[in-house]
């Protein structure tokens, strides 16, 4: 294919996010992807399809994912001479990542930039995304030149965004108060194993947390780190989870907590149910006040960060 048939063709940009069930119908296929197979008790289908209901009966990953990319792509389109097309792919749920690359085949799509909404590296979460691209293309016979975004943990507009929930987090309690405010970073735990494999995630996590907390302004007593929403599955999570870590900090007469999630981008049930439900909960029985600022859903910052990411990689392909 020439140069200029390149240009003339649209690059496809592929965003991928985890999925979510649009209703509770969705909720046993939806577990069965995510495990991978395993079987999924009653107990832990009647659990998890609970912690649905009482969000609203639906993720609300999929409507966060569609509008942070329909604001990014208006940014990314300016700053950019060719013809771009986005599309989406999800890991667990319709729209599946398979599917959207077909349709990008199916498009004549030859070049494209891929990125999941998640900024933190592990061979347990982006890499296995990159590998269903991966599978897309050999079911469908079919190649397109891709540049992934691996990473984007350290872009200045994503710690710029926390930062600033960080503070609108504070600012929610009384003047007078704010020194005591307590700041939980946080964010999905994974198996332990993890570490012995040498998987970037850990050491990636905790370096977006202390440049949150820098840019915050924060002093190194004023915050922690947490993990939180381990999965249902007999081997060690990394920890501590956000519930026996707010014991510990009420055992050391810390009240007012602040908790951003570093890692999640958008507001779902990890955040609606396990933070705004569940640690709410742990909150009341320990006496503290807890403030958890909206995700980063389309604030300008974060969808500045995404445009410029993908712009490198839209530039490397060109
Ligand atoms: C960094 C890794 C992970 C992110 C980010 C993540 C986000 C995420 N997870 C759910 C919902 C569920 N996750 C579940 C299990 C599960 N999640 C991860 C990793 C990440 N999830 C793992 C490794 C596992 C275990 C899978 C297994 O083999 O068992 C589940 C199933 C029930 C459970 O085990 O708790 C649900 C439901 C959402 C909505 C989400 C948001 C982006
Ligand atoms: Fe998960
Ligand atoms: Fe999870």
């Amino acid at each position: 294919m020439t140069d200029s048939t390149h240009q003339e063709a649209p690059l496809g940009v592929l965003f991928m996010a985890y999925g979510g069930p649009e209703s509770l119908e969705d909720m046993p296929g939806y577990l069965a992807d995510i495990r991978a197979g395993r079987v999924t008790t009653q107990a832990v289908l009647d659990e998890i399809t609970n912690n649905y209901r009482q969000i609203g009966g639906k993720s609300p990953l999929p409507e966060f994912t569609r509008a942070q990319v329909e604001a990014t792509m208006q940014e990314l389109q300016a700053r950019v001479q060719r013809p771009l097309k986005a599309y989406i792919g999800m890991r667990h749920w319709n729209p599946w990542i398979e599917d959207a690359v077909r349709e990008m085949l199916d498009d004549g799509i030859t070049q494209a930039v891929a990125i999941v909404l998640a900024p933190h590296y592990s061979s347990m979460s982006v890499a296995k995304y990159q590998k269903k691209i991966k599978a897309g293309l050999s079911m469908n016979h079919g190649h397109i030149d891709f540049e992934f975004v691996n990473e984007y943990h350290t872009e200045s507009g994503y710690v710029t965004a926390l930062a600033n929930r960080v503070r609108e987090g504070i600012a929610a309690f009384p003047e007078g108060e704010r020194d005591d405010v307590h700041v939980i970073l946080s964010a999905h735990s994974l198996p332990v194993r993890i570490l012995r494999e040498g998987d970037p995630y850990a050491d990636q996590l905790h370096e977006s947390a202390r440049l949150i907390a820098a840019a915050a302004g924060l002093r190194d007593d004023q915050w922690s780190w947490s993990y939180q929403s381990a999965g249902r599955s007999p081997e060690p999570w990394l920890g501590p989870q956000l519930d026996e870590h707010m014991h510990d900090l009420s055992g050391k007469g810390i009240k007012k907590v602040v908790s951003v999630p570093v890692g999640f981008v958008s507001d779902h049930v990890e955040i609606l149910f396990d933070i705004d439900i569940a640690a709410q909960e742990t909150a009341a029985e320990l006496g503290m006040t807890l403030v958890r600022p909206p995700a980063l859903n389309t604030d300008p910052l974060f969808i500045g960060t995404l445009a410029s990411v993908l712009e490198r990689k839209v530039a490397a392909l060109s």
